[in-house]
């Protein structure tokens, strides 16, 4: 059953949460009173678009209905879920929950809000238990983080509810037990924007300079650490005390000017804005928001294979959706899409085309991404089980270039106890790249000889099979290299 979330406000963190929901399959109602914003949105969602899957191992839904509503009250109409994302302002905030409760009262109502406590979020509302800060991070259809702060007027089981959301949608839900100003990270991302004002103002740094000072040293490690792990390991072998004996005197030395804040003048935001334009001027903002985007795909994917951190949300997200895709008969009665990839510089050939090997490496990733489908993953192969592929059939029928986005979908020919046969589609934009028949083999790795796959393993395969033997068999099965086709 398709649920919808309405989304108030669809500047930058809006457009965010609106691609994460439909990516996600959930319908979207977006309210926004700033004609440019559809076109806004479409920007967003199309690097979402370019960007989300590619962090999925498992099929994604179909992408939801997005609807650009007249009215607050046509958008909240039975909507499961309510983001307010309009701009950081109390009063504002207060007039659009006044709006949105009027018509939709009992609907979970999360804020966007990156500072404002829940409490002050309830002042004067209709149905103050409700309303909550659930703060996001920019992209939001990529980052998983969502703090969720409730306030002692909010009602837990509703709290709980808006945690599994989020969590359907793959993100991380943070509960912050204390309502306070600017949350958890909102107060570190203070700290050190305030520190580097002080930086560019008392010219010690540039604006470059500190963006470098960030990711090429401890930017990297925060990624996948955060602050308390990576000092522990700082202490050497004596860990965190041994750190804390070294530093803690640090702590009454003229270090950061924290609470010192340098006026915002007109000055001030000349320097800093003209460094930047000098830094970073000769990329557009979309350009920029593409290369974060890609940039943060490959890190999550590296955290991805070691299980780790935001890879660990991933992972957790990946294995709900493989459990719904086994259960749900819908999900297999066509050809799979399971394999999201991206043409790389080292995939080019001296044609400047993606080299051929690269066609089978397309392949390899699809009929991998089933075999994990299915429950032959790394953990079976771990215990001494895995399929081997015994013949490829390759057709190349397209070109596919630097930076092409290619998506491979499998559908199983036949299948039996030892046998598996399928047929992968590799498609750009929906027209086909290639194909490729492939037999593979069950095996029992430490006798080196075939045997039948375990039975939970049969049973979700037959499952596939036996809805895909509904499907038109592609004309290209059983060609071999030459052959005249029709
Ligand atoms: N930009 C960021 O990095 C982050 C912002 N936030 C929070 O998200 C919220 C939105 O911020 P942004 O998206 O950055 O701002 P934005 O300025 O990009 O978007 C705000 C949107 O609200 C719309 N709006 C104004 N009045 C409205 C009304 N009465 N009804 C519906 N829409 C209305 C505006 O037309 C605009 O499109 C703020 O509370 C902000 O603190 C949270 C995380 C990160
Ligand atoms: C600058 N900011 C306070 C709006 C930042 C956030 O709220 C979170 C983010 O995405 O950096």
């Amino acid at each position: 059953m398709t649920r919808k979330a309405a989304i108030i406000g669809g500047g930058v963190i809006g457009g965010g949460w609106a691609a994460r929901f439909l990516l996600n399959g959930w319908d979207v109602a977006i309210f926004d009173p700033d004609p440019e914003a559809p076109r806004k949105i479409d920007e967003v969602l199309a690097n979402a678009k370019a960007s989300l899957p590619a962090l999925s191992d498992v099929p994604m839904p179909p992408i939801g209905r997005l609807v650009f509503a007249k009215t607050v009250k046509d958008a909240v109409q039975d909507a499961d879920y309510i983001q307010e994302s309009v701009s950081e302002q109390l009063a504002l905030k207060h007039r659009v929950y006044a709006d949105i409760q009027a018509n939709a009262p009992d609907a979970p109502l999360g804020s966007s809000t990156s500072g404002f406590k829940p409490s002050q979020l309830q002042e004067g509302a209709v149905n103050p238990a409700t309303i909550f800060v659930a703060h996001p991070f920019n992209p939001v259809y990529l980052l998983p983080l969502a703090e969720v702060v409730p306030s002692p007027a909010s009602n837990p089981a509703l709290i709980e509810r808006a945690k599994d959301i989020l969590r359907d949608i793959g993100m991380f839900p943070l509960h912050v037990r204390k309502e306070i100003d600017a949350h958890i990270a909102d107060r570190f991302l203070e700290a050190v924007w305030r520190e580097a004002l002080w930086l560019v103002k008392d010219g010690i740094a540039t604006t470059e300079e500190i963006d470098e000072a960030i990711r090429m040293g401890f930017g990297l490690r925060w990624g996948q650490m955060g602050l308390f792990e990576t000092y522990r390991i700082a202490g050497g072998e004596a860990g965190m005390k041994h750190f804390l004996e070294q530093f803690g005197p640090c702590l009454t030395w003229p270090w950061t000017k924290l609470m010192d804040v340098p006026e915002f003048n007109d000055e001030l935001v000349d320097l800093i804005a003209g460094q930047s334009d000098a830094q970073s001027g000769h990329h557009s903002i979309r350009e920029l928001e593409r290369i974060r985007d890609s940039s943060l795909v490959g890190f999550m994917r590296a955290l991805k294979d070691r299980d780790w951190g935001a890879g660990r949300v991933l992972n957790a997200h990946d294995a709900g959706r493989r459990k719904a895709a086994l259960s749900g008969t819908d999900a297999a009665a066509a050809p799979l899409t399971l394999a999201h990839l991206q043409v790389l510089p080292g995939w080019i050939d001296y044609n400047g085309h993606m080299t051929e090997s690269r066609y089978l490496f397309a392949g390899s990733e699809t009929s991998d991404a089933f075999l994990r489908l299915i429950g032959a993953g790394m953990d079976y192969v771990a215990a001494g089980h895995s399929y081997y592929t015994a013949e490829t059939h390759i057709m190349h029928l397209g070109e596919a270039k630097l930076g092409d986005r290619l998506t491979g979908s499998l559908q199983v020919l036949s299948a039996d106890e030892k046998r598996l046969h399928v047929f992968i589609r590799i498609e750009k934009d929906g027209a086909p790249v290639a194909t490729l028949e492939q037999m593979l083999l069950h095996v029992d790795m430490n006798a080196g000889r075939a045997c039948p796959a375990a039975p939970e393993v049969l049973a979700h395969l037959f499952k596939i099979r036996d809805s895909h033997a509904a499907l038109p068999r592609p004309p290209a099965t059983g060609r071999h290299v030459g052959q005249r086709k029709g």
